[in-house]
Protein backbone atom coordinates (compact mmCIF):
# COMPACT_ATOMS: atom_id res chain seq x y z
CA UNK A 1 0.00 0.00 0.00
CA UNK A 2 2.78 2.51 0.57
CA UNK A 3 6.44 1.87 -0.90
CA UNK A 4 9.25 3.73 0.00
CA UNK A 5 12.48 3.54 -1.74
CA UNK A 6 15.53 5.60 -0.87
CA UNK A 7 13.79 8.87 0.34
CA UNK A 8 15.48 12.08 1.29
CA UNK A 9 14.42 15.44 2.45
CA UNK A 10 16.21 18.83 2.89
CA UNK A 11 14.52 22.33 3.70
CA UNK A 12 17.66 24.16 2.74
CA UNK A 13 18.19 22.53 -0.28
CA UNK A 14 21.87 20.98 0.70
CA UNK A 15 23.26 18.40 2.16
CA UNK A 16 21.42 18.51 5.02
CA UNK A 17 19.22 16.14 5.18
CA UNK A 18 15.78 16.12 7.51
CA UNK A 19 15.33 12.46 5.85
CA UNK A 20 18.19 10.48 4.67
CA UNK A 21 17.66 7.76 2.64
CA UNK A 22 14.38 5.75 4.09
CA UNK A 23 13.13 2.90 2.56
CA UNK A 24 10.03 0.81 4.07
CA UNK A 25 7.21 -0.53 2.59
CA UNK A 26 3.60 -0.97 4.57
CA UNK A 27 1.46 -3.89 3.79
CA UNK A 28 -2.49 -3.65 3.22
CA UNK A 29 -4.26 -4.06 6.28
CA UNK A 30 -1.15 -3.70 8.51
CA UNK A 31 -0.96 -0.69 11.37
CA UNK A 32 2.70 0.29 10.55
CA UNK A 33 3.91 3.13 13.40
CA UNK A 34 6.99 5.67 12.80
CA UNK A 35 8.45 5.99 16.03
CA UNK A 36 10.93 8.73 16.93
CA UNK A 37 11.94 11.43 19.30
CA UNK A 38 10.98 15.31 18.54
CA UNK A 39 12.83 16.60 15.30
CA UNK A 40 14.02 12.91 14.25
CA UNK A 41 11.93 13.93 10.82
CA UNK A 42 8.46 11.62 10.89
CA UNK A 43 6.60 14.37 10.05
CA UNK A 44 8.49 15.41 6.76
CA UNK A 45 7.97 11.81 5.67
CA UNK A 46 4.13 11.68 6.40
CA UNK A 47 3.93 15.46 4.56
CA UNK A 48 5.46 13.74 1.70
CA UNK A 49 4.28 10.80 1.47
CA UNK A 50 0.63 12.65 1.76
CA UNK A 51 1.90 15.31 -0.88
CA UNK A 52 2.06 18.05 1.48
CA UNK A 53 5.93 18.43 0.43
CA UNK A 54 7.34 18.28 -2.68
CA UNK A 55 9.11 14.98 -3.34
CA UNK A 56 13.03 16.15 -3.66
CA UNK A 57 14.73 12.53 -3.96
CA UNK A 58 13.37 8.86 -3.72
CA UNK A 59 10.63 6.43 -5.09
CA UNK A 60 7.26 6.43 -3.29
CA UNK A 61 4.34 4.89 -4.16
CA UNK A 62 0.81 5.14 -2.07
CA UNK A 63 -2.23 3.08 -2.76
CA UNK A 64 -0.59 2.77 -6.01
CA UNK A 65 0.06 6.79 -6.97
CA UNK A 66 3.36 7.81 -7.66
CA UNK A 67 3.88 10.47 -5.82
CA UNK A 68 6.47 12.67 -7.85
CA UNK A 69 3.07 13.74 -9.66
CA UNK A 70 0.12 14.06 -7.72
CA UNK A 71 -2.72 12.42 -9.23
CA UNK A 72 -5.91 13.96 -7.15
CA UNK A 73 -7.62 10.91 -7.35
CA UNK A 74 -4.98 9.44 -4.66
CA UNK A 75 -6.60 12.38 -1.83
CA UNK A 76 -10.02 10.50 -2.47
CA UNK A 77 -7.81 7.07 -0.91
CA UNK A 78 -6.11 8.46 1.98
CA UNK A 79 -7.26 10.00 4.95
CA UNK A 80 -5.71 12.44 7.36
CA UNK A 81 -5.07 13.66 10.61
CA UNK A 82 -2.89 15.96 12.00
CA UNK A 83 -1.53 16.90 15.82
CA UNK A 84 -2.24 20.45 14.87
CA UNK A 85 -5.91 20.58 14.22
CA UNK A 86 -6.65 23.00 11.15
CA UNK A 87 -10.35 23.88 11.06
CA UNK A 88 -12.00 26.78 10.52
CA UNK A 89 -13.12 28.20 14.16
CA UNK A 90 -16.11 30.46 12.69
CA UNK A 91 -17.59 27.24 11.68
CA UNK A 92 -19.77 25.14 13.70
CA UNK A 93 -18.15 21.21 13.97
CA UNK A 94 -20.86 20.18 11.54
CA UNK A 95 -20.51 22.70 9.36
CA UNK A 96 -16.76 21.70 9.47
CA UNK A 97 -17.50 18.37 8.52
CA UNK A 98 -20.14 18.95 5.63
CA UNK A 99 -18.01 21.60 4.17
CA UNK A 100 -15.08 19.01 3.78
CA UNK A 101 -17.40 16.31 2.40
CA UNK A 102 -18.03 18.64 -0.46
CA UNK A 103 -13.95 18.20 -1.51
CA UNK A 104 -14.10 14.28 -2.19
CA UNK A 105 -15.60 12.71 -5.65
CA UNK A 106 -16.51 9.64 -3.52
CA UNK A 107 -18.97 8.80 -1.46
CA UNK A 108 -18.41 10.28 2.69
CA UNK A 109 -19.82 9.43 5.94
CA UNK A 110 -22.37 11.35 7.36
CA UNK A 111 -21.40 14.28 9.46
CA UNK A 112 -23.49 13.18 12.73
CA UNK A 113 -22.06 9.98 12.37
CA UNK A 114 -18.75 10.88 12.65
CA UNK A 115 -19.67 13.73 15.35
CA UNK A 116 -21.35 10.93 17.57
CA UNK A 117 -17.89 8.38 16.84
CA UNK A 118 -15.76 10.75 18.64
CA UNK A 119 -18.23 11.33 21.51
CA UNK A 120 -18.91 15.38 20.41
CA UNK A 121 -22.66 14.57 20.26
CA UNK A 122 -24.34 17.98 21.30
CA UNK A 123 -21.68 20.34 20.34
CA UNK A 124 -22.21 19.69 16.88
CA UNK A 125 -23.72 23.18 16.52
CA UNK A 126 -21.47 25.35 18.44
CA UNK A 127 -18.24 27.39 16.30
CA UNK A 128 -14.66 25.43 16.56
CA UNK A 129 -12.96 28.39 18.03
CA UNK A 130 -15.13 27.76 21.26
CA UNK A 131 -13.92 24.21 21.33
CA UNK A 132 -11.15 22.83 24.19
CA UNK A 133 -7.28 21.51 22.12
CA UNK A 134 -9.13 17.90 22.86
CA UNK A 135 -12.28 18.92 21.14
CA UNK A 136 -10.38 20.35 18.10
CA UNK A 137 -8.00 16.97 18.18
CA UNK A 138 -11.64 14.38 18.02
CA UNK A 139 -13.04 16.85 15.51
CA UNK A 140 -10.17 16.87 12.90
CA UNK A 141 -9.36 12.88 13.90
CA UNK A 142 -13.53 12.42 12.86
CA UNK A 143 -12.92 14.54 9.85
CA UNK A 144 -9.98 12.33 8.29
CA UNK A 145 -12.32 9.14 7.99
CA UNK A 146 -14.45 11.39 6.23
CA UNK A 147 -13.90 10.00 2.78
CA UNK A 148 -13.78 5.96 4.22
CA UNK A 149 -9.63 6.22 3.04
CA UNK A 150 -8.33 2.87 2.85
CA UNK A 151 -5.12 4.54 3.54
CA UNK A 152 -4.75 6.39 6.75
CA UNK A 153 -2.45 8.81 8.24
CA UNK A 154 -2.29 9.46 12.13
CA UNK A 155 0.49 12.05 13.51
CA UNK A 156 0.17 11.64 16.71
CA UNK A 157 -3.50 10.78 17.58
CA UNK A 158 -3.42 10.64 21.24
CA UNK A 159 -1.28 13.19 22.49
CA UNK A 160 -2.64 15.53 24.66
CA UNK A 161 -6.03 13.77 24.76
CA UNK A 162 -6.74 12.43 28.29
CA UNK A 163 -6.71 9.01 28.75
CA UNK A 164 -10.80 7.94 28.42
CA UNK A 165 -10.80 9.52 24.85
CA UNK A 166 -7.21 8.58 24.29
CA UNK A 167 -8.38 4.73 24.83
CA UNK A 168 -11.63 5.80 22.46
CA UNK A 169 -9.54 7.26 19.86
CA UNK A 170 -7.45 3.64 19.90
CA UNK A 171 -10.56 1.57 19.82
CA UNK A 172 -11.54 3.35 16.72
CA UNK A 173 -8.53 2.66 15.23
CA UNK A 174 -8.35 -0.84 15.58
CA UNK A 175 -11.71 -0.99 14.47
CA UNK A 176 -11.05 0.85 11.09
CA UNK A 177 -8.04 -1.49 10.87
CA UNK A 178 -10.60 -4.62 11.65
CA UNK A 179 -12.37 -3.94 8.20
CA UNK A 180 -9.05 -3.22 6.51
CA UNK A 181 -7.95 0.21 6.34
CA UNK A 182 -4.33 0.25 6.35
CA UNK A 183 -2.83 2.92 9.01
CA UNK A 184 0.43 4.79 9.09
CA UNK A 185 0.71 6.13 12.29
CA UNK A 186 3.85 8.79 13.37
CA UNK A 187 3.93 9.04 17.24
CA UNK A 188 6.88 9.55 19.93
CA UNK A 189 4.75 7.58 22.29
CA UNK A 190 6.09 4.03 23.04
CA UNK A 191 2.55 3.08 24.42
CA UNK A 192 0.44 3.57 21.34
CA UNK A 193 3.05 1.87 18.94
CA UNK A 194 3.00 -1.24 21.02
CA UNK A 195 -0.22 -1.57 21.55
CA UNK A 196 -1.71 -0.57 17.84
CA UNK A 197 1.18 -1.29 15.68
CA UNK A 198 1.63 -4.63 13.80
CA UNK A 199 5.05 -3.27 13.07
CA UNK A 200 7.22 -0.33 14.04
CA UNK A 201 10.15 1.88 12.39
CA UNK A 202 12.98 3.42 14.64
CA UNK A 203 13.44 6.84 13.04
CA UNK A 204 16.18 9.13 14.40
CA UNK A 205 18.19 12.10 12.73
CA UNK A 206 16.57 11.73 9.38
CA UNK A 207 17.19 7.32 9.44
CA UNK A 208 15.75 4.71 9.60
CA UNK A 209 17.31 2.37 12.58
CA UNK A 210 15.36 -0.36 12.44
CA UNK A 211 11.79 -2.17 11.91
CA UNK A 212 10.47 -5.24 13.24
CA UNK A 213 6.98 -6.16 14.91
CA UNK A 214 7.10 -5.17 18.78
CA UNK A 215 6.49 -8.81 19.83
CA UNK A 216 9.84 -9.50 18.32
CA UNK A 217 11.78 -6.62 19.38
CA UNK A 218 10.71 -7.66 23.05
CA UNK A 219 11.42 -11.29 22.39
CA UNK A 220 15.14 -9.98 20.86
CA UNK A 221 15.94 -7.39 23.42
CA UNK A 222 14.22 -8.70 26.44
CA UNK A 223 16.37 -9.83 29.52
CA UNK A 224 14.71 -13.31 29.48
CA UNK A 225 13.96 -13.31 33.25
CA UNK A 226 11.16 -14.10 35.32
CA UNK A 227 10.24 -12.36 38.59
CA UNK A 228 8.43 -14.76 41.28
CA UNK A 229 6.82 -13.80 44.67
CA UNK A 230 6.12 -17.18 46.66
CA UNK A 231 5.20 -17.68 50.10
CA UNK A 232 7.93 -19.59 52.31
CA UNK A 233 6.88 -19.94 56.59
CA UNK A 234 4.71 -17.58 55.75
CA UNK A 235 6.42 -15.03 54.80
CA UNK A 236 6.04 -13.26 50.70
CA UNK A 237 9.71 -13.55 49.12
CA UNK A 238 10.43 -12.31 45.79
CA UNK A 239 13.02 -13.45 43.67
CA UNK A 240 14.19 -13.24 39.51
CA UNK A 241 15.15 -16.44 37.82
CA UNK A 242 16.69 -16.62 34.56
CA UNK A 243 14.65 -18.26 32.37
CA UNK A 244 17.99 -19.42 30.14
CA UNK A 245 20.42 -20.68 32.83
CA UNK A 246 19.86 -24.38 33.78
CA UNK A 247 20.70 -23.50 37.44
CA UNK A 248 17.78 -21.03 37.73
CA UNK A 249 15.54 -23.07 35.82
CA UNK A 250 16.09 -26.05 37.94
CA UNK A 251 15.70 -23.76 41.26
CA UNK A 252 12.05 -22.06 40.09
CA UNK A 253 11.26 -25.34 39.15
CA UNK A 254 11.77 -26.87 42.64
CA UNK A 255 10.08 -23.24 43.84
CA UNK A 256 6.77 -23.92 41.77
CA UNK A 257 6.32 -27.66 43.46
CA UNK A 258 6.98 -26.61 46.61
CA UNK A 259 5.65 -23.44 47.32
CA UNK A 260 2.44 -21.22 46.91
CA UNK A 261 3.24 -18.92 44.22
CA UNK A 262 1.55 -15.11 44.77
CA UNK A 263 2.78 -13.82 41.42
CA UNK A 264 4.84 -14.53 38.33
CA UNK A 265 5.59 -12.50 35.71
CA UNK A 266 8.31 -12.49 32.50
CA UNK A 267 10.60 -9.00 32.11
CA UNK A 268 9.49 -7.69 29.02
CA UNK A 269 11.74 -5.30 28.09
CA UNK A 270 9.48 -1.84 26.86
CA UNK A 271 9.41 -0.80 23.35
CA UNK A 272 11.25 2.52 25.09
CA UNK A 273 13.65 1.04 26.32
CA UNK A 274 14.61 -1.47 23.19
CA UNK A 275 14.48 2.00 21.48
CA UNK A 276 17.47 3.47 23.66
CA UNK A 277 19.30 0.20 23.51
CA UNK A 278 19.46 0.50 19.55
CA UNK A 279 19.66 4.02 18.88
CA UNK A 280 21.22 5.23 22.20
CA UNK A 281 18.27 8.23 22.27
CA UNK A 282 15.20 8.32 24.40
CA UNK A 283 12.02 8.99 22.80
CA UNK A 284 11.56 12.54 24.19
N1 LIG B 1 9.50 23.74 7.47
C1 LIG B 1 10.72 23.44 7.92
N2 LIG B 1 11.79 24.20 7.59
C2 LIG B 1 13.03 23.89 8.01
N3 LIG B 1 13.33 22.82 8.78
C3 LIG B 1 12.30 22.03 9.15
C4 LIG B 1 10.96 22.30 8.75
N4 LIG B 1 10.17 21.33 9.26
C5 LIG B 1 10.98 20.50 9.95
N5 LIG B 1 12.25 20.92 9.89
C6 LIG B 1 13.43 20.26 10.49
O1 LIG B 1 13.51 18.94 9.96
C7 LIG B 1 13.86 17.99 10.97
C8 LIG B 1 12.78 16.92 11.06
O2 LIG B 1 11.58 17.54 11.54
P1 LIG B 1 10.18 16.79 11.61
O3 LIG B 1 9.13 17.82 11.93
O4 LIG B 1 9.99 15.97 10.38
O5 LIG B 1 10.41 15.82 12.86
P2 LIG B 1 9.34 15.01 13.71
O6 LIG B 1 9.95 13.70 13.97
O7 LIG B 1 8.01 15.03 13.04
O8 LIG B 1 9.26 15.85 15.05
P3 LIG B 1 7.97 16.21 15.98
O9 LIG B 1 7.62 14.93 16.70
O10 LIG B 1 8.50 17.27 16.89
O11 LIG B 1 6.88 16.69 15.06
C9 LIG B 1 14.06 18.79 12.25
O12 LIG B 1 15.43 19.09 12.38
C10 LIG B 1 13.26 20.06 11.99
O13 LIG B 1 13.80 21.14 12.72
Amino acid sequence: MISVRNLYHSYSNDDKYAVKDVSFEVKEGEVFGFLGPSGAGKSTTQNILTGLLQLQKGEVAVAGYNIKKIDNRMFNEIGMSFEESNLYGKMTAKENLDFYRKLFDVETRDSMDLIRIVGLQGKENIRTKEFSKGMKHRLTFARSMINNPRIWFLDEPTTGLDPAIASEIKDIIREENKKGVTVFLTTHNMYIADELCDRVAFIVDGEIRLIDSPKSLKLAYGDKLVDVEYIKDGKVLKETFSTVMEEDKQRLIRVIGSHDIQTMHTKEATLEEIFIKVTGRGLV
